[in-house]
């Protein structure tokens, strides 16, 4: 397969379908996708349309049935034996008989790098997602937002291009979800890495996406995608611009052109 040198994701009629029990579960088809270096691009759609599946299959956990994908040129399990990407998951995950220091040290551990190259690593990434001083706490003693951006920065720790993350900020109230999402924009432009982010929330995806992919349900198949016209330097107050609720309503009608409320 072909994909553009910048390209870090590449998917050509990628479709993955699970046997079960009651038969076989189309979770994605035909999916089509090219995600460029630098690009933060997020998937959005309703609830079963394959985002998490997506992200699975770019991380080598669920093997695509159908179709091609290369990350950075690399076959999925070539990029994760490779270290190619960071995973953030939805609930913070985080070992609660380990500070957040040990919690974010933990994949350095298991790759056998040294106690100061460890050190190191934990204090510049708990510092990218400002959370330098809390690194003695345990996990319950930080606040969910906190334990949340803690499990970014152990995505970070290994220094991988690429983080996948999937919905990392679904189970935070409103305000804190805003002031992460602003964080996590200058975090992106600081560190120039390549973002897949899963979403269910419209203003989110377009707050944060130079790229939105809309999909829709059985099978999982990307039914537009939406190069963001917003410049990348984005104060939260964008969300009142016209050009903000433009590409909003686009994802909008995306969502309704894709979905049959019948079922
Ligand atoms: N291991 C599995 N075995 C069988 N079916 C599965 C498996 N994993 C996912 N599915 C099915 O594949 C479809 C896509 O699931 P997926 O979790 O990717 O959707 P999603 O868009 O991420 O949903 P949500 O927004 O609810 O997280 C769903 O119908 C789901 O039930």
């Amino acid at each position: 397969m072909n994909a553009s040198p910048a390209s870090v994701v590449s998917a050509r009629k990628l479709g993955l379908t699970f046997q079960t029990s009651d038969g076989p579960v189309h979770a994605l088809s035909d999916v089509d996708l090219e995600v460029e270096k630098g690009d933060f691009v997020s998937f959005i759609g309703p609830s079963g349309c394959g985002k998490t599946t997506f992200l699975r299959v770019i991380a080598d956990l669920e093997k695509n049935t159908a179709g091609e994908i290369t990350i950075n040129g690399m076959t999925p399990e070539e990029a994760r034996k490779s270290r190619c990407y960071g995973y953030v998951f939805q609930a913070p995950a985080l070992y609660p008989w380990r500070t957040i220091e040990k919690n974010v040290a933990l994949p350095l551990e298991i790759m056998g790098h040294g106690k100061t190259e460890q050190q190191e690593r934990v204090r510049r990434t708990l510092d990218l997602v400002n959370l330098s001083g809390f690194g003695k706490k345990y996990p319950w003693q930080l606040s969910g937002g906190m334990q949340q951006r803690a499990s970014i920065a152990r995505a970070l720790a290994f220094d991988a291009d690429l983080l996948l993350m999937d919905e990392p900020f679904g189970a935070l109230d409103e305000i804190v979800r805003d002031h992460l999402n602003e964080q996590l924009l200058k975090l992106w432009a600081a560190t120039e890495k390549t973002i897949c982010f899963v979403t269910h929330s419209i203003p989110e995806a377009v707050y944060l996406s130079t790229k939105i992919v809309v999909m829709s349900p059985r099978p999982g198949r990307v039914t537009d995608v939406i190069h963001s016209t917003l410049p990348r330097e984005r104060p939260l107050e964008i969300r009142e611009r016209p050009e903000f609720l433009e590409i909003a309503h686009r994802v909008r009608e995306g969502l309704r052109a894709g979905h049959s409320y019948e079922e």
